[in-house]
């Protein structure tokens, strides 16, 4: 879900397919870097090889990691695979660091779900906060946050030849927001959509910091698209036939021995319900919040590191290690999202980016760093000078820039409505003090709810989606 480089490097024939083709899902090649993921799948790096049994496989695109199929990871699962004798494998969803997802029939209810399958001998931590969040049911400014977070339908354990697997159920979706912007040439959302997407997150991640956790991994590839309440009617061959079949991709050993116990026979892209990013509509715009597998309870466990991509990461990682994470790491986050969501660019360009690169780039955007953090900042010496001023001839982005060149041209160059003059100055405010440096500085998720912007734009989009 989040690998550096690849948007760049993405061969054309594999990005003309993926949006020509509806059964192939585009790859995971989002605005976001994959954070210590050994996934890195671009060609040069194409031979998966698995550590331990010494085994190398050729390269099959868009698949888990195939050398990860060993002892301790994941468990082999293909199509009709009956799972805990009640989940009949009918498609796969994604697959991530630490685990496969896959659509499945629920025999007992007929209804779609989603299972998420995870690497043997591990914990999915997630599990305990879904569930944790999932017994209670408050409700935020009338609108209720719980529903945006994927409830937990079952948990199991699979014993297989790699281990002992945790699993847990929940509802399927179409795919990622991430996915839908690197479907669309444009990268952009129409601006009911985006309205839609950034209220509906900020209410999710209302609900999350009221009962008292921090999500740690708010970005655009772990925002899900729901998929149509009809879509369990849908009989296997119907959904094969409107989305695509899977494709089973032969697993090969580069020294053709015969495959080790535990390894597939055929490894499967996910399959992608999802459109391009200008092409959901408004109703289709409802979203879960995924992948809780970074959050935590700071009442239960300090925690001092951010895994999410660095483009996106909170600076006081950075500049405060010693001070542990607070809910406000989420607040900065969550704004870089919101502005990926509104418009083609995101804030701060993690391609090829070191956190030196990003820190520049934040100092561009909103001016010099706390001093205390300057003092720390050595390599700022290459692009400001001791006085604070850019050095010799650099260009330098602002804030306002970056809501011009990333947002709002390419939303009238693509002939989509830009926010008008009020609107702007609306989210502006609201998004501006989310980015404040210093963490104490940046609002809470209740002042947030009660912005200009939420409360005359954000609210009212999503109470009508509510009663679409
Ligand atoms: N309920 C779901 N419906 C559809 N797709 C899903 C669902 N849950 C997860 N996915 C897809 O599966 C993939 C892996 O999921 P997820 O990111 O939760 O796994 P992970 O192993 O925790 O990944 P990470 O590498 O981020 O730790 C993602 O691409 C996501 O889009």
């Amino acid at each position: 879900m989040r690998q550096p480089l690849l948007r760049f490097l993405r061969p054309p024939s594999i990005y003309w397919r993926s949006r020509l083709n509806k059964s192939k899902p585009p790859s995971r090649q989002h605005d976001l870097p994959q954070h210590s993921s050994p996934f890195i799948t671009f060609r040069s790096m194409s031979v998966s090889k698995d550590p331990i049994n010494h085994v190398a496989y050729g390269y099959i695109e868009d698949v888990e990691r195939l050398s990860n199929y060993r002892p301790g990871g994941f468990h082999p699962i293909t199509i009709g695979t009956e799972l805990h004798k009640r989940y009949r494998v009918v498609h796969k969803l994604g697959y991530g660091t630490y685990s496969t997802v896959w659509l499945a029939r629920d025999k007992e209810s007929q209804e779609f779900v989603a299972v998420k399958v995870g690497v043997a001998d591990s914990n999915l931590p997630e599990v305990d906060v879904l569930s944790a969040l999932g017994s209670d049911h408050h409700s935020i400014s009338g609108s209720s946050g719980r529903d945006l977070i994927p409830p937990v339908l079952d948990r199991f354990e699979i014993h297989g030849p790699n281990g002992v697997h945790p699993c847990y159920v929940t509802v399927p979706a179409r795919g990622c927001v991430a996915g839908a912007k690197d479907g669309s040439y444009s990268r952009l959302f129409q601006l009911d959509v985006v309205r839609a997407l950034a209220a509906q997150l900020i209410l999710a991640v209302a609900f999350l910091h009221s009962h008292g956790y921090i999500h740690g991994d708010l970005h655009l590839g772990n925002v899900l698209l729901r998929l149509p309440f009809n879509f369990s009617q849908l009989s296997d061959e119907q959904l094969y036939e409107k989305n695509g079949a899977p494709e089973l991709e032969p697993v090969i050993r580069l020294d053709h021995k015969d495959l080790l116990s535990g390894v597939p026979s055929h490894a499967i892209p996910p399959a992608w319900f999802g459109e391009p990013s200008e092409r959901v509509s408004f109703p289709e715009s409802n979203i879960l919040l995924s992948d809780f597998g970074e959050s935590f309870s700071p009442s239960q466990e300090l925690r001092y590191e951010s895994h999410t991509p660095i483009s996106i990461r909170p600076p006081e990682t950075r500049f405060e290690p010693d001070t542990p994470l607070s809910f406000s790491s989420d607040i900065w986050t969550l704004a870089c999202t919101i502005w990926s969501v509104s418009g083609q660019r995101p804030l701060f360009d993690g391609t090829i980016a070191t956190e030196d690169d990003i820190t520049c780039e934040q100092v561009d955007a909103f001016g010099l760093l706390p001093p205390e953090w300057w003092r720390k900042w050595d390599a700022g010496r290459h692009w400001y000078t001791e006085a604070g001023n850019p050095t010799n001839g650099r260009t330098v982005r602002s804030w306002e820039d970056r809501f011009e060149d990333s947002i709002q041209k390419p939303r009238r160059d693509e002939r989509l409505a830009a926010f008008d003059l009020e609107e702007s100055t609306a989210i502006l405010a609201m998004m501006w003090p989310m980015l404040s440096f210093k963490p104490e500085d940046r609002p809470t998720i209740g002042q947030v709810l009660e912005s200009d912007w939420m409360l005359r734009w954000g609210l009212p989009t999503y109470e009508r989606l509510r009663t679409w």
